[in-house]
């Protein structure tokens, strides 16, 4: 459940971001608040990928500030950076970006493990995120061996098995057919809820955008529309 009172989980504020000569961000402000989900929309070329990747400080602003959890990022160094992304955001991509030497399980747990966490409460942790996720049954299956969808929720539990404070998803179900794109994002805002993760949620489809609690418009760079929360 979102708590829009608190102070932002992840806020982005005066970003501007250049690549080449494109001047991609002209002074975006976002902030999210624990908990929420919030859909990022706009055209195709209005920025929402850059602004993803300067959230989860993969990209430096040349300009503005991020901050997670209360603390910079952007100025930190890069493996500050690295170490704050694996234990504090989760990533969920169109094509799910799993390892395909790996079982599905193996995979899930993989946060844990980088994390240092015990071998056994990897495991427990990561089958108990696949029941969440309803695919349990594919646990011990590679990723040839099951569907788009069963491997989309596989990434949404892999995403949230080391509770991130929030979880950047970027056309999570950019690859799948409608009705199978919807159980995935059904599935994705409910166990993302359940343990209060926000979500970040970037989309072009009006259809995914109406599972959020709020929409913010991108266009050309500059946010048109912040929406208002339900
Ligand atoms: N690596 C890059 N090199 C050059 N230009 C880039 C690069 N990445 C992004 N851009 C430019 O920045 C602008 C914004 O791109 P971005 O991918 O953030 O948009 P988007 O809204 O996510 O688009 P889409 O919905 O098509 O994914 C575009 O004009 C794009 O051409």
């Amino acid at each position: 459940m979102s708590d829009q009172s608190a102070a932002p989980v992840l806020a982005g504020r005066g970003l501007e971001c250049a690549i080449g000569s494109t001047h991609v961000l002209r002074g975006v402000d976002i902030e999210i608040a624990p908990g929420e989900v919030v859909a990022l929309m706009g055209p195709s070329g209005s920025g929402k990928s850059t602004l993803l990747h300067l959230l989860a400080g993969l990209l430096r602003p040349d300009a503005g500030t991020v901050t997670l959890s209360g603390q910079r990022l952007d100025t930190q160094p890069d493996r500050v950076r690295s170490a704050r992304r694996l234990r504090e955001l989760g990533f969920v991509f169109q094509f799910g970006d799993l390892v395909p030497e790996l079982t599905v399980v193996e995979n899930v747990e993989l946060p844990l493990r980088l994390l240092g966490e015990q071998p056994a409460r990897c495991r427990e942790r990561a089958l108990e995120m696949l029941d969440r996720l309803s695919v349990a049954d594919e646990a011990d299956r590679r990723l040839s061996e099951v569907s788009g969808g069963q491997a989309q929720r596989a990434a949404v539990a892999r995403a949230l098995v080391h509770w991130p404070a929030v979880i950047l998803a970027d056309e999570p179900t950019g690859s799948l057919d409608t009705v199978t794109g919807e159980l995935v994002l059904e599935a994705l805002v409910s166990a993302a809820s359940d343990q209060g993760t926000a979500v970040l949620l970037v989309t072009h489809e009006m259809r995914v955008a109406a599972w959020s609690d709020r929409d913010i418009h991108l266009r050309d760079g500059a946010v048109v529309d912040a929406g208002v929360p339900a």
